[in-house]
């Protein structure tokens, strides 16, 4: 019997990692839930699974759910106490992290704290304080499984590798919606555009993040801290079919691949079933269907928010956090009509641009550095209102 605590388990990834515990012919005990403010499917989710505790972060949110669950035996919290609650109770065996954003960073900490294995969606963790969860990890004896599925690839291809004989790690992009698009039909694209990502079907912050090619830059500071490769040693390519979900060359010139349709359900059955593979009915991947599949570089000069992401993981220090907070910043004004899509590399690099890095920060720092990215973010934001 394996002990779980979904954070996020209304979202994307989190409503696939119930479908696939659902389905898997082994035995799950989910003991906590979490979602943000979202209600009405935390309630269903709770009558199916029952867990010990289930937690909204909005307050009058968890009243509702409280009043509307007062029949079970479901224990109802909220807030950040409530988060880390659910991250470390003490039966749990492994904490699946599908929080979106930085708010995913206080509940991996506390979990990895508590002796917990972590299932890795929330990548913003990674970006933030990478050097910091990794090292916490290592000193609680802690596995951090990749969900991402990019990073759940390198990790498949990497098992029983040393460290030493990789070369690099080859991470695969889409291209996002606006894969070969001018600068002048970029400059009016739509929120409702920006969301069509032609593989993957995601929540809506990663969904931008992905037609900005930020997505990758957050990915390629997660690759860094997940795989402790260098920032020269990880490459880009953009492979539209998104089929091959990422590479490692070693140091012998072999390339290992991990190939699959697009479907996040392969990579959180992994984690699920780790180390062990179970058998699933998931469509296979008919390759003679596919045809073909097609590699290209990256427009940097289009997409500029992959080169702030590398420049900021090679600055270190409190900048990746920096990026990240503006780029949540700028995503959330995009989403809601309040900044156009060119913008949003704009307030990134200008929030960039002021900030004084703190290196090797501690926890407080971080935070700190996070917190004046945002109401920078918005000054910014403001700026082209
Ligand atoms: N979706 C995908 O296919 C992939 C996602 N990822 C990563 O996984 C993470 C989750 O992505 P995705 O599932 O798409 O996101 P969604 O937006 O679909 O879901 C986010 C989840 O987090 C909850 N949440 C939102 N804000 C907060 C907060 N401040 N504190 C606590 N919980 C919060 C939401 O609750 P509520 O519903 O109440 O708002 C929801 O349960 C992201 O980091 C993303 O980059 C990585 C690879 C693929
Ligand atoms: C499914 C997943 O892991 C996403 O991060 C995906 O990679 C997004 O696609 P892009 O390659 O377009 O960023
Ligand atoms: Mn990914």
């Amino acid at each position: 019997m394996k002990t779980v605590t979904i954070l996020g388990s209304t979202g994307s990834i989190g409503k696939q990692t119930l479908e696939v515990i659902r389905k898997l012919d082994l035995e799950y005990e989910l003991t906590a839930l979490t979602a943000n403010s979202n209600v009405e499917v935390l309630a269903a989710q709770v009558r199916e699974f029952k867990p010990k505790f289930a937690v909204l972060m909005n307050e009058e949110a968890a009243s509702e759910l409280k009043y509307k669950l007062s029949d079970l035996e479901t224990k109802v919290l909220t807030g950040k106490e409530g988060l880390i609650r659910a991250a470390t109770v003490d039966q749990v065996d492994l904490v699946i992290n599908s929080v979106v954003g930085a708010a995913g960073l206080m509940p991996t900490l506390e979990a990895i704290e508590a002796g917990k294995d972590i299932g890795l969606a929330n990548k913003e963790t990674l970006v933030v304080a990478g050097e910091l969860v990794m090292a916490k990890a290592k000193e609680n004896g802690v596995q951090i499984l990749p969900i991402d599925s990019e990073h759940n690839a390198v990790f498949q291809a990497l098992a029983g590798e040393d460290r030493e004989v990789i070369e690099k790690i080859i991470l695969t992009a889409s291209g996002g919606p606006f894969r070969g698009s001018t600068k002048q039909e970029l400059a009016d694209v739509t929120v409702e555009e920006a969301l069509d990502h032609p593989n993957w079907d995601m929540g809506g912050k990663i969904t931008i993040d992905s037609a900005t090619l930020m997505n990758k830059g957050l990915e390629v500071i997660e690759a860094r801290w997940l795989f402790d490769v260098e920032f020269t040693d990880i490459e880009v390519v953009v492979h539209p079919q998104s089929i091959i979900h990422s590479l490692v060359q070693f140091k012998d010139t072999s390339i290992i691949a991990e190939l699959g349709l697009p479907d996040m359900k392969v990579p959180i059955q992994y984690v699920l079933t780790y180390p062990q593979r179970q058998e699933n009915n998931l469509e296979r991947l008919n390759l003679a269907e596919v045809g073909r599949l097609d590699f290209e570089e990256p427009d940097r000069e289009l997409f500029p928010c992959l080169d702030y992401a590398y420049q900021a993981g090679e600055l270190g220090g409190t900048m990746p956090a920096v990026l990240n907070a503006a780029n949540e910043v700028a995503v959330a004004r995009f989403l809601a009509g309040k900044l156009k899509f060119i913008e949003i590399p704009k307030v990134i690099k200008r929030v960039m641009e002021q900030h004084q890095i703190v290196e090797s920060p501690n926890l407080t720092e971080i935070l700190a550095a996070d917190s004046w990215a945002r109401t920078q973010g918005e000054k910014e934001v403001e700026a082209f209102c």
